[in-house]
């Protein structure tokens, strides 16, 4: 493993909980990694141990094989060869896009004219080729974060790490710019780990996502899987829309299948060892239901009156509410565009059934 994160921990002096309580997690070389969870959690916190600017009180990280925080080991910060990029990317306003660049390079990295050779490969690798005569203010806040970028990698840093690169730009642009970097991060073939709220541009740039909450790290895992088999309750509510119904694992003609108010759902095998179905027969559970699980089908005998509905350009997150006042959300193609107090027909289309017992929190 290229980065390994080895039970970290990290508390702050004086504070009354850790910040982050054994983290483990491991990147490839190459694979780009992205953290998400609540405001508070302990993200920015991991990143900067992982860059040598707070110092972990047990656990190990290791870099390239390096240990670089370890029991009687500590790198510093200078020694890592870790570049980032934080929201607040602050070019230096009084120099051109050049020298913004190549303002990490020194002589170690090589002579005058190979270190103007790296700005200019930068350049063009991040898209700004024949503006680097410009000054920072001469430019659009997305061409001034892909600067930032440009100036991190410049030094050719082992690991990137980016807290919220793209926070305090808009939405639109917030989106393009996340895949953009993924494709500048590949093409540089760059082992990164960032830092987001967002969960659409983590799924955008991230090989693996992790989902933190209260200073521990719930899954490390791809997209695809925090999605479809979140390991925990938080991770279920936390990525996607979705609501959790009562159900009960039940008998039908002699197969398992998990009973919800919207009917049976039969393909549950791979749950089973999970929710241990021999003894748990008859105990409650909550099942996820995403809006994409609920699909709008006037033949079904399920009905749902629309309580709120908003309109997202290629389709409408409705939320719907049962006969017994139990709430949920389907995305429904926006040519079906009903009236709020409307009742549809709705069913269950559900690839994945994802449950946890009640208790569990
Ligand atoms: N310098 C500090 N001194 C004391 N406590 C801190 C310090 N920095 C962060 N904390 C606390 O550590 C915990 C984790 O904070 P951290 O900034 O790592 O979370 P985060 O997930 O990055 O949050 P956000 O998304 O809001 O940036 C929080 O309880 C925070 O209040």
């Amino acid at each position: 493993m290229f980065l390994q994160i080895d039970h970290v921990s990290i508390s702050y002096p004086r504070a009354s909980a850790p910040a982050v309580q054994s983290v483990s997690l491991t990147l490839q070389a190459g694979q780009l990694g992205v953290l998400i969870g609540p405001s508070g959690s302990g993200k920015t916190t991991l990143l900067r141990a992982i860059a040598g600017l707070e110092h972990p009180q047990s656990g190990r990280i290791l870099l390239d094989g390096q240990v670089l925080d370890g029991p009687g080991i500590r790198l510093a910060a200078e020694e890592r060869r870790i570049g980032m990029v934080f929201q607040d990317f602050a070019l230096f306003p009084h120099l051109s896009i050049d020298a913004n660049i190549g303002f990490g390079l020194r002589q170690e990295h090589g002579s005058k004219q190979q270190r103007r050779q790296r700005v200019q490969e930068m350049l063009a690798l991040v898209g700004l080729a024949g503006l680097e005569d410009k000054f920072p203010h001469q430019l659009s806040g997305g061409q001034q974060q892909r600067v930032a970028l440009a100036r991190a990698l410049a030094p050719q840093p082992r690991l990137l790490l980016l807290d919220e690169p793209f926070s305090s730009l808009d939405v639109e642009l917030r989106e393009r710019l996340a895949e953009e970097v993924r494709r500048i991060l590949k093409q540089a073939g760059i082992t990164a780990l960032m830092v987001t709220h967002d969960q659409m541009e983590a799924f955008a740039v991230g090989d693996v996502v992790g989902v933190m909450q209260q200073s521990r790290l719930e899954q490390w895992d791809e997209p695809y899987a925090l999605y479809h088999r979140p390991a925990t309750r938080f991770v279920a509510d936390f990525i996607g829309h979705g609501i959790f119904v009562p159900g009960a694992l039940v008998s039908d003609s002699g197969v398992t299948a998990m009973d919800t108010p919207l009917g049976k759902l039969h393909d549950v095998a791979h749950m089973l060892d999970t929710l241990q179905s021999e003894t748990a027969h008859g105990l409650p559970f909550d099942v996820l239901l995403r809006s994409d699980d609920i699909v709008h089908d006037d033949l079904s005998p399920f009905k749902a009156r629309i309580v709120r509905k908003s309109f997202r350009g290629a389709d409408f997150l409705y939320t719907l509410q049962l006969d017994d006042g139990i709430e949920l959300l389907s995305l429904v193609p926006s040519h079906h565009d009903h009236a709020i107090g409307e009742a549809i027909g709705i069913r269950l289309d559900v690839n994945h059934v994802v449950a946890f017992p009640r208790a569990t929190t």
